[in-house]
């Protein structure tokens, strides 16, 4: 039996159908992310799961049983399901400690585990106004946590937070799932989030899943531009392009445009590739980003050495031989 299972679960709101009629299951430990532009469902998706928004039609069911709306119960929520919304707010007056066993189910040492998995244990004794943006949401993480959620549901965590502490709340995530044995759901609108996390990702548009499938799969074959455009840079081959590159490269030909990341252009040798005038070439920290002119369309690649200057011409094919 999987540990959700969520059927033809869609939402009306004012006359429009906001979410729209997904269904997906998620297994113990399996990491899931949902994707999508700002406004296309993810966080009233993710309180249908929780049991925080009614759905106007299909359900949820968690552990075998059917997740209630707020219409349905006094008080919305479901006690195996932790949600951490983006827009959390910690109470005042209060010491982290005494926040924490407020929330808990747990003993002593259990919740001493998941302070220091939340990398909060040198904080216990603060008071809620004596803590930053990155350890109020470290310690927001904590006090859902100790109410013992089987599935742990995140609302854009990272979006509030700086390089730093964003990766140490990634550090946490990662831990949540190996030492304290609760499977985790996210959404995510920045595919750093969610690439080198996720077991799996599905892309909500407007309400429905538009893809879903693994990282590597979403990131490499996107079915459109919207999903493409989701998860970093990309360069549309047109149908004249892949003809062109097809000399080159073992490409299925079809009349429809296909998606191609920066990096799966490399630069190769006359005779091996197509020509391309290069229009700039700049430094972006891990690479050079090459904007090159093939057949009047222009497009990006990422270089590591041989960077050439703007206006030379080079010769270009995708990486992998025909
Ligand atoms: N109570 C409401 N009344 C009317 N429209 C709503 C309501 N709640 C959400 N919506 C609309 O439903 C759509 C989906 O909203 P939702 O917050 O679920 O999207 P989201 O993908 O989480 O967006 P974001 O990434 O910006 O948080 C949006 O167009 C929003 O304006």
């Amino acid at each position: 039996m999987s540990l959700l299972t969520v059927s033809g679960l869609s939402r009306v709101e004012e006359g429009s159908l906001i979410v729209n009629n997904i269904s997906f299951s998620q297994e113990h430990n399996q990491k899931i992310a949902i994707s999508g532009a700002t406004g296309s469902g993810k966080t009233s998706l993710l309180k249908m799961i929780a049991g925080l928004l009614q759905p106007t039609s299909g359900e949820v069911i968690f552990e075998g049983i059917r997740v209630q709306g707020p219409e349905e119960k006094l008080i919305p929520g479901h006690p195996g399901i932790g949600y951490l919304s983006q827009y959390f707010k910690l109470r005042n007056h209060y010491r982290v400690e005494e926040l924490l066993a407020m929330s808990s189910h747990l003993g002593t040492e259990e919740v001493r585990t998941i302070a220091e998995v939340c990398r909060v244990d040198h904080l216990l004794h603060r008071w809620t106004h004596q803590l930053s943006g990155g350890e109020k949401q470290r310690i927001a993480l904590a006090i859902v946590l100790v109410a013992a959620p089987s599935l742990l549901l995140l609302d854009e965590p990272y979006s509030n937070l700086d390089g730093i502490h964003k990766n140490i709340l990634k550090s946490v995530v990662e831990d949540i799932g190996q030492h304290l044995d609760t499977t985790c759901l996210l959404i995510s609108h920045d595919p750093l989030d969610t690439l080198s996390w996720a077991d799996m990702i599905y892309v909500l548009k407007a309400g429905s899943i538009v893809q879903q499938g693994t990282p590597v799969n979403i990131y490499r074959q996107p079915i459109n531009e919207y999903v493409a455009a989701l998860f970093g840079k990309y360069n549309i081959l047109t149908p004249a392009l892949a003809i062109a590159f097809s000399e080159y490269n073992d490409l299925e030909l079809n009349r429809i445009n296909s998606f191609i990341r920066p990096e799966e252009f490399k630069r190769t040798e006359k005779g091996k590739g197509v020509e391309a005038m290069v229009e700039s070439a700049r430094f972006c920290g891990h690479a050079y980003e090459v904007m090159v002119r093939v057949q009047s369309k222009s497009i990006t690649m990422l270089l590591h050495h041989d960077v050439p200057s703007k206006g030379d011409v080079i010769y270009v094919s995708l990486e992998g031989e025909a």
